[in-house]
């Protein structure tokens, strides 16, 4: 009977295997051990690990590179012998992800060891995300960002809001779940829009105080409840600069970590070319302004080192390539010196 399973089982999989891509498989191997506690512990046994210190990625400099290593299993269990309470610290592990050939990658936040002990260990540092995501690998940092994010949120979610009671991470980490009020959580993310507004021939670009000096962006803001991603876009333009949207376009979008996990959604937007005075929320902004496409060509080869002058001003300079803001005015470099179809 068993030997009749198997073979059944082995030609099930076998078709399934011939029917469905790697990408598929992949998806669907992912969302079993997501639902299957116990296979994703049996998983835990022959994945590879991130490691985080208090949500700083840990990162190897070799040579002029910044690597992310992972760790297997075994690699884990020598560096956590060196601490007590070893199974802990698999069990607080989360799924961020698979290879092709379903090896499972997991992210663990090992914020209350010895920080000092695991670099030297394992000749690294755990280093800040604003700093990580800029110098590791494109493929790198949306694996960073989003594990940092996922552990930021099972952070701030140890508690249930109903109860007050506990709750408990499943074994994949892609939900918590409070017995006593019954409430399942699942991880959050904020939607934001980002709009870069042009008036046909300009785009305006503005600053917030925080950002760092000389770097001006496309105009964000959160979503509100209840709206849709237009009404967003009309809302925020209006707020911070006091212009109406006349149409916009969905660009694209990127899951970004700060301040936690959001979701932005980037559109291009057109406001008519006879009303374009700026009247700027003074609450939220700094400055905001009208770029010619000149200014916007110079202001993207300018470095952040270089835009200091010898007044003390700086010269305009963009978002890296990473943040989705430099997509959008890219896009809009383009369509401007790009002839009409
Ligand atoms: N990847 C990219 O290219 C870019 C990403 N961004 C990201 O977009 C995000 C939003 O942009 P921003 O212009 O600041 O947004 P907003 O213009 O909406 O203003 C931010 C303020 O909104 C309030 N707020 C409303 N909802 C939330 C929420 N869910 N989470 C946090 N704050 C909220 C807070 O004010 P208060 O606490 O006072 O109520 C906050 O200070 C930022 O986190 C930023 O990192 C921005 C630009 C470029
Ligand atoms: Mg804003």
């Amino acid at each position: 009977m068993a030997a009749i399973y198997q073979a059944v089982h082995r030609r099930a999989s076998s078709l399934f295997c011939r029917l469905h891509s790697t990408y598929v498989r992949k998806m669907r191997y992912l969302n079993e051990l997501k639902e299957d506690d116990s296979l994703c512990r049996q998983a835990q046994t022959s994945g590879t690990f991130y490691l985080f210190h208090n949500l700083f990625p840990f990162l190897q400099k070799v040579g002029n590179k910044y690597l992310v290593p992972q760790l297997s299993a075994a690699e884990m269990k020598t560096i956590l012998e060196k601490f007590k309470e070893t199974e802990q610290w698999i069990e607080k592990s989360v799924l961020i992800g698979c290879s092709d050939e379903h090896v499972p990658h997991f992210a663990v936040d090992l914020g209350a060891l010895e920080k000092s002990v695991i670099e030297s260990e394992l000749k690294g540092a755990f280093t800040d995300l604003q700093k990580a995501l800029f110098i590791v690998d494109e493929k790198d940092s949306s694996v960073l960002a989003s594990a940092q994010s996922l552990l930021r949120w099972h952070d701030s979610h140890q508690y249930c809001s109903k109860s007050g009671q506990p709750t408990q991470k499943n074994v994949a980490g892609s939900k918590r779940v409070c017995h006593a009020s019954g409430i399942t959580y699942y991880p959050q993310t904020s939607p934001v829009v980002i709009t870069l507004v042009s008036d046909g021939s300009r785009c305006l670009l503005s600053r917030q105080p925080s950002f760092p000096p000389g770097m001006f962006s496309a105009l964000s803001g959160f979503c509100d409840v209840g709206e849709n991603v237009e009404e967003t876009v009309r809302r925020e333009v209006a707020e911070e600069v006091g212009l109406e949207v006349e149409s916009l376009r969905y660009s694209a979008s990127q899951h970004w970590p700060f301040p936690s996990s959001c979701l932005m959604i980037a559109c291009h937007a057109l406001v008519r070319a006879q009303q374009t005075e700026i009247s700027m929320n003074s609450q939220e902004l700094e400055a905001a302004r009208w770029f010619g496409l000149e200014e916007v060509v110079e202001g993207l080869k300018r470095e952040p080192r270089s835009s200091k002058q010898d007044n003390g001003s700086y010269l305009p300079w963009f978002p890296p390539k990473q943040a989705i803001a430099h997509q959008l005015i890219c896009e809009w470099v383009e369509q401007q010196t790009s002839p009409p179809a």
